[in-house]
C-alpha cells in the first residue's frame, strides 16, 4: 500500500500536538510520533518535564517543541497552537491525551474534583480542538485523536469513578458526531480506548483513594499485568499512518487478563 512519506519515517512533513505530554502516556506519544518523522508539540503545565522529553527526542535526532499550556485556558490553548503552526507549520494531527481522574465516592461530595475532573477531560478537550478544527478543514485533511478510556466504553463494575467514567463518554458521544462532520472534510476522528496503564497518574491515583469502598475494589499494584505507555502510543501511531482514505475510528487496548 502506498505511504506518503519513507516507510521508516510515515510521519515524515507531518506537524503533531500532543497534550499531557509530560507524562505517562502523552510522554510516550511524543516520542513515537518523533520518532516516526513527525514534528511535535508537546503541551502540558509542567514545562521542567517537557524540556527533558525535548531533550530526548533531540538527541534521538527527532523534532520536539516544549510548550507550556493548561488545556483548561482557552487564551492558553490557541497560543499552544499559534505558536506551534508559525514554529512547526499547520497543525495535521491533534491529541487530546490530557486527563485526570480521582477514585472518589460522588456520596463524598469532593465537588471541586468533580469540576476539575469536568475542565481538564471535557473542556480542555473542547478547547484544543476549538483552536485546530476551522484549520484542518479549510486545508482539508487533519486526524484528532481523544484519548478516552476503556470508561469510556462502558460502565465497568467499578466505583468511585462516576465523574471520570461521564467525562469519557461525553468525549466519545461528542467524538461519534464530530467525526460525521467532518469527514468530508478530510478530517479524522479517532477514539484510543485504554485499559489499565502504568503511568506517574495511575499510580497516584490509585495510592491516594480515602474511600474504604474503593479501597476494597482496587489494589495496588494490580493482580494482573498492566499495559505500558508504549502500547498506547503504538496503538496512536497505528492510526494516525493509514492511508488518507483510511479511517480508524476507535482502538480498545486492555491487559489480557481484564477485557470488559
Ligand atoms: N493510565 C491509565 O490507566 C489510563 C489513562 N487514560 C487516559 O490517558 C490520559 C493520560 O493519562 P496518564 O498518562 O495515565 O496520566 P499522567 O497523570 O501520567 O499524565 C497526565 C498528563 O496530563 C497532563 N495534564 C493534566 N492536567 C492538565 C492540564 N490542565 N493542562 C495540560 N495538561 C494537563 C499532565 O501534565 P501536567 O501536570 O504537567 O500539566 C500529564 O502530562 C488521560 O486522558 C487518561 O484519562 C485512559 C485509560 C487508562
Ligand atoms: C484511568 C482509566 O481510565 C483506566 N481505564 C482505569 O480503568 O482505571
Amino acid at each position: 500500500m502506498q505511504t506518503s512519506a519513507r516507510d521508516d519515517k510515515p510521519l515524515s512533513g507531518k506537524v503533531a500536538v500532543v497534550t499531557g505530554a509530560s507524562s505517562g502516556i502523552g510522554a510516550a506519544i511524543s516520542r513515537q510520533l518523533a520518532a516516526a518523522g513527525a514534528k511535535v508539540a508537546m503541551a502540558a503545565r509542567r514545562e521542567n518535564l517537557l524540556k527533558e522529553i525535548q531533550d530526548e527526542i533531540s538527541k534521538e535526532g527527532g523534532v520536539a517543541l516544549a510548550v507550556k499550556c493548561d488545556v483548561m485556558n482557552r487564551a492558553e490553548v490557541k497560543e499552544l497552537i499559534q505558536h506551534t503552526e508559525s514554529t512547526l507549520g499547520p497543525v495535521d494531527i491533534l491529541v487530546n491525551n490530557a486527563g485526570i481522574w480521582v477514585i472518589r465516592c460522588m456520596k463524598n461530595l469532593h465537588e471541586e474534583e468533580w469540576n476539575q475532573q469536568v475542565d481538564v477531560n471535557i473542556k480542555g478537550v473542547l478547547n484544543c480542538i476549538g483552536a485546530v478544527i476551522s484549520g484542518m478543514c479549510e486545508r482539508k485533511r487533519g486526524h484528532i485523536v481523544n484519548m478516552s478510556s476503556q470508561n469510556g466504553k462502558t460502565v465497568i463494575p467499578l466505583v468511585g469513578i462516576a465523574v471520570y467514567t461521564g467525562s469519557k463518554f461525553f468525549v466519545e458521544g461528542m467524538s461519534r458526531t464530530l467525526r460525521q462532520e467532518v469527514c468530508k472534510d478530510g478530517v479524522r476522528v479517532t477514539c484510543i480506548q485504554p485499559g489499565e496503564v502504568e503511568t506517574p497518574g495511575f499510580a497516584r491515583y490509585l495510592m491516594t483513594m480515602e474511600d474504604e469502598q474503593c479501597k476494597q475494589l482496587y489494589t495496588y499494584p494490580r493482580p494482573y499485568q498492566i499495559l505500558e505507555p508504549e502500547v498506547i502510543a503504538q496503538a496512536v501511531l497505528y492510526a494516525v499512518t493509514q492511508p488518507e482514505h483510511v479511517a480508524v475510528n476507535e482502538i480498545l487496548v486492555q491487559p489480557r487478563e481484564a477485557p470488559l
